[in-house]
């Protein structure tokens, strides 16, 4: 079995690795990916000045996932860079940019060019928990205009984490945009769906601090969404790759994406409550049932998802 992906002349050993924001905020906690059966590393979101995020508690786990409020909490866009120029591992390192402004994602970006690393970044359009800062993949034209910037100001190979969308009619006019940047190599869907309200029973409370209680979804709650967007967004953006990320727990929803079209798959929830051994047991569950389906290679199945 060769559960390997080869993409943007990247090689990952496994289609596994973690969702930006879980286990990659700190140095010790991207070395404990990095020392993982994770097949790559993503570092959480950054931007210019270190950011303490918003006031806790701000992540809770359900019985059907997660829910967060975190606000984007980092050690600021030169810590992941040191990390970057310090990297030497053949695993492929992503770096996760979120800039409170276009200027600053600009910013962050030529710094990264000017290090010539190989490391590629993820520009996250989809952060749902900074007060009063709309997703910006939610505003089609402010998203136009921001690749527009970064494929001038950038002009090499990136990504974009996107927001989930819930509308055939927003699949389409997203694709449109993204359609139009060449150096646009991959999306990866999808971030958590914003702004959903956990209450407790008991004591009659939401769960969260910030926002009155809303965070992002995470988890099961998000594996339909996650892959109605992977899948629309792989036929949609044909010369594109899209990485799978939203309710993956076992081999059977990393197949599933894969089914779907997803190049590779991120695991958010799950890693963030099991910790880094997550990888081994998913692949091996994935491998399973590879095998007891006769597939041989992740080639096998890929975007081979049937329809009625
Ligand atoms: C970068 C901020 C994000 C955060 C956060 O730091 O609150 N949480 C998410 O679920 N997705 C994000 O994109």
């Amino acid at each position: 079995l060769n559960l390997s992906v080869s993409w943007l002349g990247m090689k990952m050993s496994s289609p596994l690795f973690n969702a930006s924001g879980v286990y990659c905020r700190t140095r010790e906690e991207l070395e404990q990916v990095r020392r993982s059966a994770a097949g790559a590393v993503v570092t959480k979101s950054c931007t210019l000045e270190p950011r303490a995020g918003n006031p806790e508690p701000r992540y809770r786990r359900t019985a059907l996932g997660s829910i967060n409020s975190m606000g984007l909490p980092n050690e600021g866009y030169r810590y992941y860079l040191d990390y970057a120029q310090a990297y030497d591992d053949a695993k492929p390192l992503f770096l996760s940019v979120s800039g409170m402004t276009l200027d600053d994602t600009l910013t962050i970006l030529t710094e990264l060019a000017a290090l010539k690393l190989p490391c590629l970044p993820e520009v996250n359009l989809s952060c749902p928990n900074l007060p009063g800062k709309p997703q910006l993949g939610y505003d089609f034209a402010a998203s136009a205009e921001a690749l527009e910037a970064i494929s001038r100001r950038y002009a090499r190979p990136f990504g974009v984490k996107l927001p989930p969308y819930f509308d055939p009619a927003h699949f389409a006019a997203m694709a449109a945009v993204l359609n139009a940047f060449p150096l646009l190599r991959f999306v990866t869907c999808i971030n958590s769906v914003g702004n959903g309200l956990v209450i407790d029973l008991d004591s009659e409370s939401a769960v969260i601090k910030p926002k009155g209680g809303l965070g992002g979804l995470g988890g099961d709650y998000v594996l339909p969404t996650a892959l109605a967007n992977v899948r629309e967004f792989a036929v949609l953006l044909a010369d594109k790759h899209v990485i799978g990320c939203g309710g993956v727990k076992s081999g059977a929803e990393a197949f599933m994406h894969i089914l779907a079209g997803a190049t590779a798959v991120q695991v958010g929830t799950c890693l963030h409550e099991e910790g880094v051994s997550a990888f081994d047991r998913i692949e091996a569950e994935l491998a399973a049932i590879m095998q007891a389906k006769g597939y041989q290679r992740l080639e096998d199945f890929r975007g081979r998802l049937k329809t009625l």
